[in-house]
């Protein structure tokens, strides 16, 4: 099929995933082959964004017959749209879902994307006709960029991931929210931070005061994360694990292709937190090898396995310039250090890496996923 005659519906453009999403699709010059076509759940008839041709009216993304006129739909909207429309268009519609929300990721008939881990099962869908496509979950996607070299070469027998999540992770009122703490904090001990001879422990005292006394906002959050960090993200599942942690083994071994047998899924498990950092998850890993090997084999395995990892070197200096959230914020970069073999024995490995929660973590992927599709349907 010609290009110019598909027409592709974004839904969620204007959020921050979807900014990031729209901002990456500038840079790349991914605009123009197609007709795109925005949505929105509450500005229907204001004016779109102009990626090109001009701004038209923005469409109601409740409209089944105007969704249904699409080829392919890219959501970046959330679960409750996608709860909310998708099975209803889908009775209806043979076109392609694309979407980064969590909603659909493990139904039978979608598959997660993140094509730098597993081009060839996306491959393979769009030829047996799979119609879903959806990102992954940040903390899983970011991994997968990371560790991608020992997967691939079938090296993992378990893995943990103690995970560092960023306050973007939980949505842009919550980054918010992080600020204001922090700067609350800050006027609590404003004055005794001006006095160079003021006690430490005075400081301490008065944030410490602060973070307990119930005045701190924590309308979103619940609870203070500046200054401190809350070891619990998303809503509980069985045997005392968090829906978030629960990802780290299905979402993986989905994307893999390794779900359809037992023999083949490699446990993963750990710890989710979040911390005061804004838009990139950290994750540090315990990593049992099915082998043994040199440690510059594994790094060069690592360092390989796609374009935007990159392996720093286990010293300070290197660890403390590269592998921290302030220096991948706003990159495609997916740093991996601190690697090493640990006392417990040869097989084990740890490692650490960061990457930004907003592009490899939701929107690169889908962007991604949407040229492949039009690859597709060019052919
Ligand atoms: N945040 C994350 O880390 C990740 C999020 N996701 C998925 O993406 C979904 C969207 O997340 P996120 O982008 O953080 O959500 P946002 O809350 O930023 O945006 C969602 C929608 O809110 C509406 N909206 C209302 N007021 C505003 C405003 N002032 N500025 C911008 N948008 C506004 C827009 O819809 P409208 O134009 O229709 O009013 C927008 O598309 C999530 O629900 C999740 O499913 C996936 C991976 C990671
Ligand atoms: N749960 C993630 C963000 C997210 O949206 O994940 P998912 O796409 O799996 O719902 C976090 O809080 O950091």
């Amino acid at each position: 099929m010609e290009l110019d005659m598909l027409k592709v519906g974004f839904i969620g453009w204007r959020g921050m995933v979807g900014s990031v999403l729209m901002e990456r699709m500038r840079d790349e010059g991914d605009f123009g082959s197609y007709e795109a076509v925005f949505f929105t759940t509450s500005q229907t008839g204001q004016p779109g964004p102009d990626v090109g041709a001009g701004a038209k009216p923005l469409e109601n993304a409740m409209d089944l017959d105007k969704l249904a006129e699409m080829d392919i739909i890219l959501s970046c909207q959330g679960g409750d749209y996608t709860t909310a429309v998708y099975e209803k268009l889908r009775s209806r519609w043979q076109g392609y879902w694309i979407d980064a929300a969590s909603t659909l990721r493990m139904k039978d008939d979608a598959i997660i994307v993140l094509d730098p881990v597993n081009r060839e099962v996306i491959d393979k869908g769009l030829v047996d006709g799979v119609k879903n496509y959806v990102g992954g979950n940040c903390t899983v996607s970011l991994m997968l960029m990371a560790l991608g070299g020992l997967f691939e070469n079938n090296l993992v027998e378990w893995a943990t991931s103690m995970t560092y999540q960023s306050a973007s992770g939980a949505g842009a009122k919550n980054m918010r929210e992080l600020l204001t703490q922090m700067g609350e904090l800050q006027g609590e001990v404003k004055d005794l931070l001006a006095n160079p001879s003021s006690a430490i422990l005075d400081i301490d005292k008065a944030v410490t005061a602060k973070l307990n006394d119930g005045t701190l906002t924590t309308d979103n959050w619940g609870a203070p994360l500046a200054a401190s960090l809350l070891p619990w993200i998303d809503v509980a599942v069985a045997d005392g694990q968090t829906r978030e942690e629960w990802k780290g083994i299905a979402e993986t071994n989905k994307i893999l292709g390794n779900s359809a047998q037992a023999e083949n899924i490699v446990p993963i498990d750990g710890q989710c937190v979040r911390v005061g950092s804004m838009r990139c998850h950290s994750q540090a890993f315990t990593i049992k090898l099915k082998k043994a090997l040199p440690l510059e084999e594994i790094e060069r395995i690592i360092g390989e396995h796609n374009p935007w990892v990159q392996v720093i070197a286990n010293e300070r200096e290197a660890t403390c310039c590269e592998l921290t959230p302030a220096k991948v914020s706003g990159t495609l970069n997916i740093p991996v250090g601190r690697i090493r073999h640990m006392n417990m024995g040869p097989e084990y490995l740890t490692a650490f890496t960061v990457g930004d929660q907003l592009l490899w973590g939701a929107a690169e992927p889908v962007r991604r996923m949407l040229n492949i599709v039009l690859q597709h349907c060019a052919k």
